[in-house]
């Protein structure tokens, strides 16, 4: 730490105090000097390596100077952890939150730090530091696109930005320092060693991976240490955490029992304070959770997920089961790792895990904080598929980084309507001037059998896209060039996809009166609602008898109808333990999916009167509220007025004492269930102040 400016050096040793000393790959980093330059830098050490802090010091350098930064992040479970980690930072005057109007160092995600590229241009223009952190995802299917066409837009609107990405080490690096014109440092050490197997069930004498997880987390248990399982779906990882702490029971001692069994006191407490009880999801994790094993899955309630991370970190459980998506940045204290499968499902069946996201995974194992080695075992059903396995994962090549950027043709389309409605491209030309820029235009024109195709092809994808976007009426040709229309502008200006916003648009040119079942249903057929999940392959029926009762005709039951029935009923009070037994769907999503239909609804509002119809708005503002409240029609003011009432209480009072309040006093108010003295002053202020 000598060799680093002072005031920095006062800061990490402050805000990190376990750290002592930088290890070799960050000291080779810093000696690479990249803190007293202004180049743009691709850090790419392994998992583990602590490349957080070497990005929070280019940002300290960068503030220190009076500038800002930003720290971009693509999860928002990844930014709301970089937040409580900067928060340090405020006791040495660094103003740290989500946002550069309003802090010295923001966590944004990548969509957030998009959307300042294409309007908050004098924003963007007092960020000096840029951190990406999972730079690797520019690879990916759905964000990598965004994040290298918002990288491009920023270098175009603020040239004097510094990038300083952190990666794990990719096979085309030097494709990536031609193209954000940045040095690479890379290293491979990782400060805790990390020992990579595959083993076999049949080493166990067995047939079942699930016995083989037992063994591992057995061992676990006598070295005193916690493992974490992959599996592929939501299902498996209920599965799997059942079977382990069924197996594991005998094994813990009483004291562990009595703090496991604390935090399914906990884990079961979270649906109670929502005013459900707990639902069977909720139920089979708390009984799971009492031997020390749980899962970890998208159907959860957030807090439970909180939950689960922070009694695993305190050693308050054993093992966590969870999808893949626990894969990226997190931090947890599990010296073993195991990867039960391989495969995901996807849309063409089961698929390969590729090498990149094995060598993630594996990369939670052995931490720094916590631990001083790590273990990744892969698991094999027989020996010569484990043969197979080692080639391809434990001796395998990472795959090489390409942009999806023209594969995923709605990331094109909002591209464009981003360059045209922020007037940076007014012609084909400039818009292909624009691509060319991006990572895929580099790679393509840099590609020696791609490059003679590069021109030709960027301009026929732009041509059918441009065709498209005049099609729908989100862009128009005028003699001053190409612009958006008022509905261009709105997708513009939101983080929806084209898709979504044409598929509102079809419907609010339809529609004479809004069937607000049918509007639900709509909103679930759209890639931008977050859809609850059946929870197995049981019958589906009550699903397809409420869709039929509600009038709803669907050829195919599966999400989206389990959604729009689940909306149904929240909007009608339902709570999640009543939804979640009518339909065997993870209701923990009603409140989050509910919140996000209710945003589709402004979102569709604002399309009705961008084409000229404004008598629905009035009841679209309803619809909207129903969803965000998750009331009946009869509610909507009570809750609107009444901040943080909710609709239990709301309920509660006008089941108690009618829809007219005034005639109550302060202390019959506080009657019901749930009202204090100061929800009482204000449900009174209310009522006097509107007739309900
Ligand atoms: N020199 C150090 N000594 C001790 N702990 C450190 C050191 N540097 C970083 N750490 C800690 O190590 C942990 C891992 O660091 P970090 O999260 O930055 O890893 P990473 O490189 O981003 O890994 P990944 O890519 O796997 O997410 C953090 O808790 C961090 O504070």
């Amino acid at each position: 730490m000598e060799n680093l400016p002072k005031e920095i050096k006062e800061i990490i040793k402050d805000c990190y105090p376990y750290i002592k000393e930088f290890n070799p790959a960050q000291k080779h980093v810093i000696e690479s000097g990249y803190l007293e330059t202004k180049d743009n830098y691709v850090i790419a050490i392994p998992t583990a390596s602590g490349k957080t802090v070497l990005g929070v010091m280019a940002t300290l350098k960068s503030i220190l100077n009076g500038g800002k930064a930003v720290y971009a992040a693509p999860l928002i479970s990844i930014q709301n952890e970089k937040v409580k980690e900067f928060k340090k930072f405020e006791n040495h005057g660094i103003k740290v939150g989500k946002h550069p109007n309003s802090s010295d160092l923001s966590v944004m995600v990548f969509e957030s730090f998009d959307a300042l590229t294409r309007f908050s241009w004098d924003t963007l223009r007092d960020v000096d530091t840029l951190i990406i952190d999972e730079f690797h995802m520019i690879g990916e299917y759905s964000r990598g696109p965004t994040l290298e066409c918002a990288i491009t837009r920023a270098k175009i609107i603020n040239p004097n930005l510094r990038i300083v990405a952190l990666s794990a080490t990719l096979q085309n690096m030097e494709e990536i320092e031609g193209w954000l014109d940045a040095k690479i440092v890379e290293h491979d050490y990782r400060p805790v060693p990390l020992n990579k197997e595959v083993l076999n069930t049949e080493m166990f004498n067995t047939s079942n991976k699930n016995e083989v997880v037992v063994k591992i987390v057995e061992k676990a248990i006598e070295d005193n240490s916690q493992a974490l399982s992959f599996v592929s779906t939501r299902l498996f990882t209920e599965s799997l955490a059942n079977f382990v702490a069924g197996k594991i029971k005998r094994k813990i001692t009483s004291e562990q029992k009595k703090r496991f069994k604390k935090v399914a006191e906990a884990i079961l407490e979270v649906p109670k304070k929502k005013g459900s009880r707990p639902t069977s999801t909720c139920l089979k994790l708390a009984e799971s959770a009492e031997n020390g094993a749980v899962f970890h899955h998208a159907g959860l309630f957030n807090e439970q997920k909180e939950i689960i991370e922070e009694e695993f970190r305190e050693g308050n459980l054993l093992m966590i089961a969870a999808t893949p998506s626990l894969m990226y940045g997190v931090n947890l204290p599990s010296r073993s790792v195991i990867i039960r499968d391989y495969t995901r499902w996807t849309s063409q069946g089961p698929q390969a895990i590729p090498v990149f996201d094995y060598e993630q995974m594996s990369g939670r194992a052995g931490r720094p904080q916590y631990d001083d080695v790590g273990f990744s075992y892969l698991i094999a059903k027989s020996l010569d598929e484990a043969y197979d396995l080692q080639e391809r994962y434990v001796y395998g090549e990472v795959e090489t980084t390409n942009s999806k950027l023209i594969e995923n043709k709605d990331a094109i389309y909002k591209q464009i309507i981003a360059q045209i409605a922020s007037n940076l491209s007014k012609t084909p030309e400039e818009i292909q001037d624009f691509f060319k820029m991006t990572f895929y235009g580099y790679q393509m024109s840099n590609n020696p059998s791609m490059a003679l195709f590069a021109d030709d092809s960027l301009k026929f994808e732009i041509e059918s896209a441009l065709e498209f976007l005049l099609k729908n009426g989100i862009i128009q040709a005028t003699p001053s060039g190409l612009s958006a229309t008022p509905f261009g502008n709105l997708i513009a200006k939101s983080n929806y996809s084209v898709e979504t916003a044409v598929k509102l648009k079809e419907y609010a040119l339809q529609v004479e009166s809004i069937d607000l079942n049918q509007l639900i249903y709509h909103l679930a057929s759209t890639p931008d609602l977050p859809l609850i999940s059946f929870k197995s392959r049981k019958s589906k029926e009550p699903v397809r008898e409420m869709m039929a009762k509600k009038g709803l005709f669907a050829v195919n039951i599966g999400n989206p109808e389990a959604t729009t029935v689940a909306l149904i009923e929240w909007i009608d009070e339902r709570n999640e333990y009543e939804i979640e037994n009518a339909y065997n769907v993870y209701s923990a999503s009603s409140r989050r999916s509910a919140y996000e239909a209710s945003l589709l609804v402004k979102f569709l509002k604002n399309i009705f009167e961008a084409i000229g119809k404004y008598n629905h708005s009035k009841d679209l503002d309803y619809i909207s509220a129903r969803l965000y409240y998750g009331v009946k029609e009869d509610l909507i003011t009570l809750v609107l007025g009444v901040k943080r009432l909710g609709r239990k209480r709301a309920r509660a009072l006008v089941d108690t004492f009618g829809e007219d309040l005034r005639p109550y006093s302060l202390k019959q108010l506080q009657n019901v269930e749930g009202i204090g003295p100061k929800l009482a002053e204000k449900i009174k202020i209310f009522s006097e102040t509107y007739d309900i």
